[in-house]
């Protein structure tokens, strides 16, 4: 058997098609969406990621802001980029990249964007509207991931749901999602406390592995015809390695690539928060 490909390459560019025309709109009516982007030092994967944040832009006509500071930037320093995006009418939404450097306190800065302009959904306010389930910016990776499961019509109520996980950009927020009445999955949150992780993934129907651990979600681990997503990006000499290992894609029933799968959902999500952004300025 050979699974099929959850191609998030090619859902994210119907995505950004339809954002594109929404743009357009949006500038026939006097607003431009802005995206900012706050960069703390020069971690690899972080550059590749913000950089390609702004190439979307481009793409689709949103404008962009770029705040790149060094890995020796103070607390007060971000702080006052935050503050800066805050003011600005030509940001409609922004975004902390994470990881921040250690000596930063990333819950603090997070906190201090304006909740109106949380391009990734992380402010407390807006995961805490996700939790009373009420209109709010929700997190780009796992509303890219109930957007890829529905665009290839994998039955998500009443799946067994297994997330591997619990990071604030994926793990713990997915649950969220999944668990809506819209969505009326059974969603289990495992972690490195885990005692039987095996056990657990068996039953999914399912499988969401967010871990960052290269190859945890293995073969004989998955039930036969089961949908797995692979969140994880680890570097090994110089490629991409995944969560998941490359023979799942004997049992599974559907599959994302690594990269190309989750990766430019996410991208897509976030470019849609900046633009609902702009809309709700409209009113
Ligand atoms: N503030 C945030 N920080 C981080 C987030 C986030 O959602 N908000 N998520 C990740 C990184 N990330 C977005 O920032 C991200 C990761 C990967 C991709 C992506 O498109 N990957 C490509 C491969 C790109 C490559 O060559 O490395 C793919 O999967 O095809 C997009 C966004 C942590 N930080």
């Amino acid at each position: 058997m050979s699974a099929v490909k959850l191609d998030g390459k090619a859902t994210a560019a119907k995505i950004k098609a339809d954002l594109t025309k929404r743009v357009a709109v949006l500038k026939e009516r006097g607003i431009t969406p802005g995206l900012g982007t706050v960069l703390v030092g020069e971690d690899p994967g972080s550059q590749i990621y913000v950089a390609g944040k702004h190439r979307d832009c481009a793409e689709v006509g949103i404008a962009s802001i770029r705040v790149d500071l060094p890995a020796t930037a103070t607390q007060p320093d971000v702080e006052a980029a935050i503050d800066e995006l805050n003011a600005s009418p030509a940001c409609t939404g922004y975004i902390v990249q994470l990881p921040l450097p250690k000596h930063l306190d990333t819950m603090a800065l997070l906190e201090r964007i304006d909740p109106a302009k949380d391009a990734d959904g992380l402010h407390p306010v807006n995961l805490g509207r996700l939790v009373h389930m009420v209109d709010a910016p929700l997190p780009c990776t796992p509303h890219g991931i109930v957007l890829l499961l529905r665009e290839y019509g994998v039955p998500i109520k009443g799946a067994e749901v297994v997330v591997v996980g619990r990071g604030i950009t994926v793990g713990r927020s997915l649950g969220l999602l999944l668990t809506r009445r819209s969505e009326n999955a059974t969603v289990t949150l495992c972690h490195t406390g885990t005692q039987d992780l095996a056990s657990h993934v068996r039953q999914a129907d399912i499988v969401v592995a967010a871990a960052g651990v290269p190859e945890l979600i293995k073969r004989d681990m998955v039930k036969p015809g089961a949908a797995v997503l692979d969140v994880g990006v680890s570097r090994v000499n110089g490629k991409i390695a995944g969560d998941v290992a490359l023979d799942v894609e004997e049992v599974a029933g559907h599959l994302t690539p690594n990269p190309g799968g989750v990766g430019p959902m996410t991208r897509a999500l976030l470019l849609s928060n900046v633009v609902e952004a702009a809309e709700r300025r409209l009113g």
